[in-house]
């Protein structure tokens, strides 16, 4: 059975379900498998006759073991993946010969963050069902994760979920997502600052023994692995519609702290064909020159219209070194020192080659995302949302085989983004059905300062300790 380790090489290995409630491991690591399943080109092609939900549970199945069994784990698919309004939940939409948009943004909040979110309340509503435990959910968000997780997790019993967002760094939408969940077990947290303040906030809270030891934290942002998990799912369901295991397929994935693109690489690990991981990034480019130079070194975030990607530090890249750098625990904890020291690492030449053999990367800044946006609102009469517009513009300008379909992940609606996509194209997209009311609902939100000190007073406050 699959355990899962801790890239800092010092936390007990566990199972999927301790792994789920923590996530986050002790030594301040990230849960990773400790193996990871293969799929041969048969297994791959019998996923052509499933649907989303059996797709999810089919390549879950083996990463969740006895912690859900199938037939319940394949209930819960279909019931998360209900919520979406699309009947393939999932759905691929055609550019023109080779480039396609993968719409990840059909469930409860508009965004791809919806697709693991939702199963992860399910899965957390689960396991302290079965326990006398309480969980304390602390997260991070630029927006779309908030959102999503507040309506994952809206209304569990012996849950709470602190979220903090950068205050007036965030669309209306997005806000208002949070903010009009009125659940007693819902804490809306405006900070001063930007997100990378925010996310800092939470993982020393994590390394707190003072917070942690009396509360049970637990993580929905994509340091948690079963948010990386539910989102590997769409890389095989979409590769599988393109002519996979027989044709290789590129996705092009805008990215800010690397959950996304790193579900990719787990697909393509599991033995699906891809011939490249774009990894789309806005003027915020860390990543971008992580990959470029061999030098990780966050530099200061400046705002953009792709506020979702405004990061600085992204958490998954942690990851990607542990796995390129021969999963190797205690390197990983010095390179991880040595950065947190200094404020920026060089990757070894074993993780630049690795990375290499697999992700290309584009730095698009805001004109080139316009011209995307436009591109495809032309060919397609569709608008598309600036993050989308991101990955689109990085996938045109991706050196590879014309004869591969390039997939972007279309990552949220542009109806969340209505501002900048009007700015961008000169039409303004209209707010669909499920959020038809969102701008005459009631909001609670706390501002709080963006110091530790401000926000575990508010946690002490407010939190139920563990026991
Ligand atoms: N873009 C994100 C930032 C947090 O990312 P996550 O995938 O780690 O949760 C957001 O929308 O909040």
């Amino acid at each position: 059975m699959i355990r899962y380790i801790s890239t800092r090489g010092a936390a007990p290995p566990v199972d999927f379900r301790a792994a789920t409630m923590a996530g986050l491991a002790p030594d301040g690591g990230l849960y990773l498998p400790d193996r990871l399943p293969h799929l041969t080109g048969e297994d791959i092609a019998a996923l052509a006759g499933l649907d989303y939900a059996a797709t999810a549970q089919r390549i879950m199945q083996p990463f969740v073991g006895d912690a859900v069994p199938a037939a319940d784990l394949l209930a819960l698919c279909r019931t998360a993946y209900g919520r979406f309004d699309h009947a393939a939940v999932t759905p691929l939409i055609q550019l023109d010969g080779r480039h396609w948009l993968l719409e990840l943004f059909h469930g409860p909040t508009l965004a791809f963050k919806d697709v693991a979110l939702q199963l992860l309340g399910l899965l957390l509503e689960r396991f302290l069902a079965g326990s006398d435990r309480h969980l304390t959910v602390i997260g991070a968000t630029s927006g779309d994760t908030g959102s999503a997780a507040i309506h994952g997790l809206a209304g569990i019993d012996r849950l709470d979920i602190f979220m903090l967002h950068p205050r007036g760094r965030v669309s209306d939408v997005q806000r208002r997502q949070m903010t009009t969940v009125l659940a007693p077990n819902v804490h809306n947290l405006a900070i001063e600052g930007d997100f990378d303040t925010a996310q800092a906030l939470v993982k020393r809270m994590f390394g707190d023994p003072d917070i942690a030891g009396r509360y049970a934290l637990t993580a929905v942002n994509s340091i948690n692995w079963a948010r990386l998990l539910a989102q590997v799912v769409y890389y095989f369901y979409a590769a599988v519609r393109l002519g996979a295991p027989h044709r290789p397929v590129a996705f092009s994935v805008p990215t800010g702290n690397f959950g996304d693109v790193f579900a990719g690489y787990v697909a393509a690990r599991m033995g699906l064909p891809i011939a490249r991981l774009v990894v789309a990034t806005n003027v915020n480019d860390v990543l971008h020159r992580a990959l470029e130079t061999g030098d990780y070194a966050p530099a200061g975030v400046v705002e953009t219209a792709t506020p979702s990607m405004d990061i600085a530090v992204s958490s998954n890249f942690e990851r990607l070194l542990f796995e390129e750098g021969g999963r190797n625990g205690t390197a990983l904890s010095d390179q991880m020192a040595d950065f947190a020291a200094a404020g920026r690492v060089g990757l070894t030449p074993e993780q630049r080659g690795g990375i290499a053999r697999r992700f290309a990367s584009v730095r698009v800044d805001g004109d080139e995302m316009a011209m995307a946006l436009r591109w495809a609102h032309e060919r397609s009469g569709q608008l598309i949302d600036p993050h989308t517009a991101i990955g689109l513009s990085a996938a045109q300008r991706i050196d590879l085989d014309p004869a591969i379909p390039i997939v972007t992940l279309a990552t949220a609606h542009p109806a969340k983004f209505r501002d900048a996509v009007e700015r961008a194209s000169g039409n303004r997209p209209g707010l669909p059905p499920r959020v038809g009311d969102l701008f005459a609902r009631e909001e609670r939100c706390t501002a709080i300062p963006g110091t530790y000190d401000a926000l575990t007073r508010y946690l002490r406050e407010h939190a139920t300790p563990a026991a």
